[in-house]
């Protein structure tokens, strides 16, 4: 086994950091909109091909084996609240998992009869609430009156709203912008006028007096800069701890800020952590799609409590009155008068609900949604001086527009090293629909306006050695309380060959454990997952907890062969089975990567976008474990190199030791 005490990354023979990925050109207004015109066009029918669109013309039964479709549920619990939306517990009337599907939280939604035909009337349209391995939770704005008892079959819908409202973002930008908050701001991020920061220098009193010096020096440039910003956060470095201090700093030099992030679950990451302090902050949302710990938050919650949501409720209590007496009123002169009250009170609640809902924006410093929550009406007039955007490295350009376009200054945090958004259509991907804002401005201005954050808070040095390496020019650096940890020193775990090291390689070379394709073209490698649930047992064996154990792989189809290999045994339950791009954000102890190529043309697919198995390796906090075929994957320079630096610092192990 290595010296755990040898430097990271000494042994490898890394070739000095390049992007890996062509760099973005520059790009003009003009050229962005009619470039991205025809593409979000494309993803659009993309996704409703792959979601609605397909439904009218797949047998329900091949729509539920794409995982568009759940078949056969019964409704096991009715639950309101959520301000007025009701909950609908759905699990399978056979067996207790669901079956493989691709329906996650904020997903819309289609309840069905589960014998209706695609023209039927359906029960109703809700969100995706929560989803477990046996049931999934859906809000809906109404209980359907019957039905409930019968079998029933969800389906997925595809999202149009967000499509209109990045359409809508691009036909704004088409017509120049020569008004508003964002009119110096556009120039620059189109390259046309150079960015430039404040001429006085700014110093800060930190309230997080944790901040390392990389994090201080971010906000530094942040606080100076007068229109753009990008904030560096390399995995693990602690980029949401700096977007909140940062959120803070500007709320004390009583800035209007929109924080916003791609998705709902980045947002709600940082509303949870700006909870605690005392900031007036309102989150904008649909209330399921929204984390329960942030609800305190909402903007629901914000509007029950204003005055004018009171006068409001009164109003509505006056108009039932009116109502039952226009039901018993005989003469036609007292049913005229009582109606045109009802309608003035009509008239008199939409208003002060609406007033209520303006105070609530009005009074907030800080409004959180997601990018393409910005366009809500309910934002529609309101300004704001800085516009804070975290994930920016995992969002679409247009999407962050919508966003852009309300604020006078931007900061962007994320990371173009890590995964890009996912688009669905590949003619859009090579057209260049995921080339990021941040990228493109990383690409066209670099050091001038970004700042790096270099201390890394997650994985032991050994872990972060290779990605630093490889694709942070050797500059990020392991703090002290992470450096050398180890599976080891976790509460009740043991010494064990299994345990001890904190990099293993378990090469499937010559073991004849190739890869097979599904029905939807994703690959599999069955003997691969064998062997990640075999290391997963002996790490359990060893005190490990299953819950920190994640075994990721790159291929949908192998999560789903991961998740029935482990479905029969309760102990494997808690260990989170996921693909990579899905756990992009997240961490685990213990992390097992399943490579699954294995073949005689040496294809690796997307496995060689290295910025896939960069987010992989950087899950993991104190063991990151690879299974792979060295015959094929080692054609791949970049994936040779990850390989041979697991060889050199770690465990090297033949698959063989864990099938036999
Ligand atoms: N200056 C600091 N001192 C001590 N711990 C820190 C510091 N900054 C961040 N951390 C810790 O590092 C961990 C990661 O921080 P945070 O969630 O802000 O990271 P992130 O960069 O957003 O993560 P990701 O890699 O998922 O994007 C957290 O446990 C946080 O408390």
């Amino acid at each position: 086994m290595a010296d755990k005490k040898k430097s990271a990354g000494s042994n490898s023979k890394g070739a000095a950091a390049a992007p890996p990925y062509p760099e973005p050109k520059p790009i003009t207004l003009e050229q962005f909109v009619s470039r991205t015109l025809p593409l979000i066009q494309l993803e659009k029918d993309a996704e409703i091909a792959a979601s609605v669109g397909s439904l009218s013309t797949l047998k329900p039964e091949t729509a539920e084996r794409k995982g568009l479709t759940l078949l056969n549920l019964k409704c096991s619990d009715v639950q309101t609240g959520l301000f007025g939306k009701t909950l609908l517990e759905l699990k399978p009337n056979r067996g207790e998992l669901l079956p493989p599907h691709k329906m996650t939280p904020h997903d819309v939604v289609m309840l069905k009869l589960n014998k209706s035909d695609s023209a039927s009337t359906p029960l109703g349209q809700g969100v995706v609430y929560r989803v477990k391995d046996g049931s999934i939770a859906i809000a809906v704005d109404d209980v359907p009156e019957d039905g409930l008892s019968s079998p029933l079959r969800l389906e997925k819908l595809a999202n149009e709203v967000t499509y209109k409202r990045l359409m809508d973002t691009l036909t704004e930008l088409s017509k120049g912008v020569n008004k508003g908050p964002a009119v110096e701001l556009v120039p620059v991020l189109f390259g046309s006028q150079a960015p430039s920061v404040a001429k006085k220098q700014l110093s800060f009193t930190p309230f997080n007096k944790d901040l390392d010096h990389s994090q201080r020096a971010a906000i530094a440039k942040a606080l100076i800069s007068n229109n753009v910003m990008l904030l560096h956060g390399p995995p693990g470095t602690g980029k949401t701890t700096t977007v909140v201090e940062l959120v803070l700093q500007e709320v004390k030099r009583e800035s209007k800020v929109l924080v916003c992030a791609a998705s709902n679950i980045a947002v709600d990451n940082i509303v949870e952590r700006l909870a605690c302090h005392k900031i007036m902050m309102v989150r904008l949302g649909h209330p399921a799609r929204l984390l329960p710990q942030v609800l305190d938050s909402a903007l629901d919650a914000k509007v029950m409590k204003a005055d004018n949501s009171a006068l409001a409720n009164d109003v509505r209590k006056e108009m039932k009155v009116i109502s039952s007496k226009l039901l018993k009123a005989k003469d036609k002169k007292t049913r005229g008068d009582l109606r045109r009250e009802l309608k003035s009170l009509t008239k008199e609640e939409k208003q002060r609900q609406q007033q209520a809902v303006t105070d609530v924006i009005k009074d907030s410093a800080v409004i959180c949604t997601t990018l393409t929550g910005a366009l809500s009406s309910q934002l529609k007039h309101t300004t704001f001086d800085v516009v804070i955007i975290d994930e920016a490295a995992q969002a679409l350009e247009v999407a962050c527009w919508i966003a852009l376009l309300k604020g006078r200054r931007c900061i962007l945090a994320g990371d173009h090293l890590q995964l890009p958004p996912t688009v669905q259509s590949g003619e859009a991907e090579k057209k260049g629909l995921g080339i990021t804002l941040f990228g493109r401005l990383a690409a066209l201005y670099g050091d001038q306006i970004t700042a790096m954050l270099t201390v890394q808070y997650r994985m032991n040095e050994l872990i972060m050695g290779w990605s630093s390496k490889e694709l942070y020019n050797n500059k990020i650096e392991a703090h002290e309380s992470v450096k050398d940890h180890t599976l080891c020193d976790l509460d009740g775990v043991t010494s064990s060959s299994a345990t001890d090291p904190t990099l293993i390689l378990i090469d499937t070379a010559g073991c004849d454990l190739d890869e097979v394709k599904d029905e939807a073209d994703s690959t599999m490698n069955e003997g691969e997952a064998k062997v990640a649930i075999a290391h997963a047992r002996r790490l359990l064996e060893s005190g490990v907890k299953p819950g920190e154990i994640g075994i990721i792989t790159p291929y949908n189809a192998q999560v789903g062969v991961l998740r029935l290999m482990r479905s029969g045994d309760k102990k494997l339950a808690d260990i989170e089975i996921s693909s990579v791009d899905g756990f992009q954000g997240r961490e685990k102890e213990a992390i097992i990567i399943s490579m699954v190529r294995s073949n005689e043309k040496k294809e690796v697919g997307f496995l060689s976008d290295n910025r896939r198995m960069n987010v992989a390796v950087t899950r993991a906090r104190r063991q990151c474990v690879i299974i792979c075929d060295s015959e094929t994957v080692y054609g791949n320079p970049f994936l040779k190199r990850l390989g041979k630096y697991f060889e050199e610092n770690g465990e090297y192990l033949s698959a063989m030791e864990y099938l036999t």
